[in-house]
């Protein structure tokens, strides 16, 4: 971590200025008005004060137009409580006074009215000043509290930030790859614009929490050696209208002083979720606009010689704005994803460098032991592993520490997301493998590029980088059947191996049933129905503009019933292929299951060169 330096004067101290001020000034008033505040006084109603009046127990009352001031005697006769009441019209009231005996006199008039004007201007100040130190506290006001809304992005000294280098993470290999790139533009623009080439604005670092997309980040600034300025989306969550967008414009213009440099923001979706997703109420003007000011920025900066990179990190691309992805802004998309064995041995390694190992541990071993884990759950068993250590009064870290440590960490991710067993890791592995060698030879299926059983906590991340391509929007019937049997693949291959089934393919199910019924109601790819639009029972749709959607065709019980024997055909049809074809290949199945369990990924030329070797039992399964 290196240490942020805050190149602006201290923010706290003006604050400490600002609240001991304040607090001076309140009891100064205070002391010399005590009106001024609705003094703490005992109030009583207009009638008590008459009933103790008539009774004898008033002393002294001050009589002003809104208020009567009166002291009572106590047990002793002397003078004791002093009231307050609110006085009534009372003509009467000072010759009742007098025949009671009670000193009084008017209050001067101007004496109240100055209290009371203290008392509507002191209590708005108290807030504008409360509401500054909330603004200041969410890191508006670097120059002064007057300045609401400047950013709080850190920058980072140069020679402090080259310290994270792309040394400082391991097990994203891929990630560091595709952000090479990123420093050559930073440390030599001139030699890419010469050419005419446009360097990519922003870069989004798309994975689960804890992978290190902030690191990454920082090793990018730290590798091309250029200032970097970070900010988190969801400090913009809360804030008051206006400030959010002013910060943005404050951080690029800070940014664009220091260029090349890099800002990072962290958790984009909190500031680019969808738009259309606000909901009934209009969502968040604030977000809105914020993000509005994001695009103009990222719009306006134009790359060249002061080349300001953004790079974002977010764990639910799904989420975002469509137009934060359009070309010349988060164009670039990089997926840190949780490390395999490999990867999580060498974080291990990173992390141990700080403490003191036994030379029995085995960095290996336990990174066969934590799959799911991310880099972030490494460096905190490696921490817990050396508090145990020294509770344990070890002189070095022990394997038995490690092991200890995984225990506890493994309890603690158990409740974020799910770490498998060897029996549900054996099973995920059967099922993946039956999906990649369906899909390897169906007309149709995406070509299988990484099979992985590195448990993911978040469903949707997988289709995170298949940003839509123009020939995805057209299918053709067989393959969309072939989507279908590769969609069973995972069922099939644990039929096959385990002769039973578990809830994992519900999913996969899901997808397959919708796709078959889509393809019979919607695309008229049935025979039996033939090329008709049918609606079952959905409820009539509004479409974005207020209108209600054309109700589709409506369905008698019996074309219902022909739907459903049509849609089961269909998805039983995927079954037998995708079983057709397992069967076919058992051996391989087993042989790259074996080798999946080992790595828990395979990818590149190994899969490519396994799944070339896929059987088809029978050419003609490939083209109903
Ligand atoms: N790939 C990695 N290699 C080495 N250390 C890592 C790696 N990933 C995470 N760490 C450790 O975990 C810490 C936290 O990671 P970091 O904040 O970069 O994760 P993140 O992906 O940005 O998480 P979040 O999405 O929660 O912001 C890092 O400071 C580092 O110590
Ligand atoms: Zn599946």
């Amino acid at each position: 971590m290196p240490v942020q330096k805050d190149p602006q004067p201290p923010r706290s101290r003006q604050l400490i200025n600002l609240v001991f001020f304040l607090s001076t000034a309140f009891l100064i008033v205070n002391l010399l008005f005590p009106e001024a505040f609705g003094s703490t006084t005992p109030r009583e109603p207009y009638s008590m004060f008459i009933h103790r009046v008539q009774a004898h127990e008033v002393i002294k009352a001050s009589v002003g137009q809104d208020e009567i001031r009166y002291q009572v005697a106590d047990a002793n006769g002397e003078p004791g409580q002093v009231y307050e009441t609110t006085p009534i019209f009372d003509l009467q009231l000072p010759q009742v006074l007098q025949d009671n005996g009670v000193e009084f006199a008017a209050v001067p008039a101007q004496n109240q009215w100055f209290g009371n004007i203290l008392s509507w201007v002191i209590p708005p100040l108290i807030f504008v000043a409360v509401w500054r130190f909330f603004l200041a506290r969410n890191g508006g006001g670097s120059q002064g509290v007057l300045s609401i809304g400047k950013s709080r992005a850190k920058a980072y000294v140069q020679d402090e930030a080259t310290k994270t280098t792309f040394a400082d993470v391991a097990g994203v290999e891929e990630a560091k790859a595709e952000l090479v790139e990123i420093v050559d533009f930073l440390k030599t623009p001139r030699r890419f614009t010469q050419l005419g080439a446009k360097i990519p604005k922003g870069v989004l670092l798309v994975g689960p929490p804890g992978t290190g997309k902030t690191l990454l980040a920082k090793a990018v600034a730290g590798e091309a050696g250029v200032p970097f300025f970070s900010i988190s989306g969801s400090e913009f969550v809360e804030m008051f209208v206006g400030v959010g967008s002013s910060r943005v414009r404050d951080l690029f213009e800070q940014a664009k002083k220091q260029a090349p440099c890099i800002v990072f923001i962290d958790e984009l979706d909190a500031i680019g979720k969808s738009r259309s997703s606000g909901g009934f109420y209009g969502g968040n003007d604030e977000r809105e606009q914020t993000l509005n000011q994001l695009l103009t920025e990222m719009d306006g900066f134009s790359a060249g010689d002061n080349t300001v990179i953004v790079l974002a990190a977010t764990n639910r691309p799904e989420t975002l704005d469509p137009a934060l992805l359009r070309p010349g802004r988060f164009d670039r998309q990089v997926l840190v994803d949780r490390p395999d064995v490999k990867g999580r041995e060498a974080i291990l390694s990173i992390h141990a460098q700080g403490v003191k190992l036994d030379d029995e541990v085995d960095l290996k071993a336990i990174a066969t032991r934590t799959p799911g884990f991310a880099g972030a759950d490494l460096a905190n068993l490696v921490n817990e592993a050396a508090l145990l250590a020294a509770r344990n009064n070890h002189d070095a870290v022990k394997q038995a520490d490690f092991a200890e440590a995984i225990e506890r960490v493994v309890a603690g991710l158990e409740k974020k997301s799910r770490v498998l067993n060897d029996t549900e890791k054996k099973i995920v592995a059967y099922h993946e493998v039956g999906h990649a060698l369906v899909g390897a030879v169906m007309p149709g299926s995406d070509q299988v590029a990484k099979i992985s059983i590195v448990p993911r906590g978040m469903a949707a991340l997988g289709y995170t980088l298949q940003l839509p391509t123009e020939d995805r929007f057209l299918r053709n019937e067989a393959e969309l059947k072939g989507q279908i049997a590769t969609l069973l693949g995972g069922r099939s291959a644990e039929e096959i191996v385990f002769g039973s089934i578990t809830t994992g393919a519900a999913n996969d199910l899901q997808r397959a049933t919708d796709l078959a019924e889509q393809m019979v109601t919607t695309y008229g790819m049935s025979k039996v129905l033939g090329p008709l639009a049918y609606d079952r029972g959905s409820q009539p749709a509004f479409l974005d503009n207020g209108m209600m959607q054309n109700p589709r065709r409506a369905v008698s019980a019996e074309t219902a019933k022909e739907i459903d024997h049509e849609v089961k055909e269909l998805v039983e049809a995927g079954h037998q292929r995708a079983l057709a074809i397992l069967a076919a290949n058992r051996d391989l199945m087993e042989t790259i299951t074996q080798s999946l369990l080992e790595s828990e990924v395979i990818e590149g030329e190994s899969l490519k060169e396994w799944l070339s070797q896929v059987q088809v039992p029978d050419e003609q399964m490939l083209t109903v």
